[in-house]
């Protein structure tokens, strides 16, 4: 409701019951803008086109809120990975500022950025030759060790069973590659997981299983932006469902 919203500009407007963040507009409950772990600025991001330039991003301003599981949906080519690519730095936008913890991207240490604010791709990174190897790895990096049983617990919170651990990666389907990276990714426990279509390759129980991992990370502390093309999931799972088409972010609450 626009009375219980702290407006700081003139510009937002509402469509069919949706919020539009529409040009220099940053809406937000004002009891939640504190709780706002990343917040994006005016954002616009633009490439070089076939028909001249093109911005799947234009002055996008929106929050992720501490705990809260968004869902970003949209058309096939909308900007939906860019707006990810940009929340972990592997590219900067070309205006505007996007923020983390109140400080901007910009003045993180990269690497610290990526851990907390962590991007599972639709495709999944694995370099070595086995599922064991590959979780024990980011940990190592980080003079950690991760036991064995922390690796069986890991596997089967994505429902995969401890006999995974010694099967090569290149042996295994999409969706498995998919959730061994995602327990990779829930063994560093990040603040925010980006998660690109983390269940594009799976089957219902999978997909169910998945979701109830990724809600009960939100329920511990964490929080999510997860891309997804199906309406049906983002209403099961969404606090937050965005909506991003011609460069313009719109959001619904859970409920609306
Ligand atoms: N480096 C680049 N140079 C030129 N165009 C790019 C570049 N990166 C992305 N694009 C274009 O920007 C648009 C948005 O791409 P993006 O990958 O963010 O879409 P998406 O919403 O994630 O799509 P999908 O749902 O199909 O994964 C697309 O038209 C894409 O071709």
């Amino acid at each position: 409701m626009l009375s219980i919203r702290h407006r700081i500009s003139v510009r937002c407007f509402f469509v069919r019951g949706k919020i539009v963040y529409g040009e220099g507009d940053v809406f937000m409950p004002s009891t939640e803008n504190s709780r706002a772990l990343i917040e994006l600025k005016h954002i616009t991001k633009t490439y070089p086109g076939e028909r001249g330039p093109f911005s799947p991003l234009r002055d996008v301003n929106a929050q992720v809120i501490k705990k809260r599981l968004v869902v970003l949906m949209g058309p096939s080519g909308t900007g939906k990975s860019t707006l990810f690519r940009l929340l972990n730095r592997l590219e900067d936008p070309d205006e505007g500022v996007i923020s983390y913890r109140g400080k901007p991207l910009k003045e993180w240490d990269p690497v610290r950025l990526r851990r907390e604010v962590h991007y599972v791709y639709q495709s999944p990174i694995l370099f070595l030759p086995t599922v064991e190897e590959n979780l024990a790895y980011p940990l190592y990096l980080q003079d950690k060790e991760l036991e064995r049983p922390e690796m069986i617990r890991l596997l089967q919170r994505v429902g995969l069973s401890r006999s995974y651990l010694h099967r090569f990666v290149d042996d295994l389907s999409g969706g498995e590659k998919q959730r061994v990276h995602l327990a990779r990714s829930f063994s560093l426990r990040p603040e925010i997981l980006l998660l690109d279509e983390p269940t594009a390759s799976l089957d219902e129980e999978s997909t169910e299983r998945i979701e109830k991992e990724v809600r009960d990370f939100c329920d511990r502390g964490g929080t999510v932006v997860w891309i997804s093309h199906l309406r049906k999931q983002a209403e099961r799972i969404a606090d937050e469902r965005w909506y991003l088409e011609n460069g313009k972010l719109t959001r619904e609450e859970k409920g609306e």
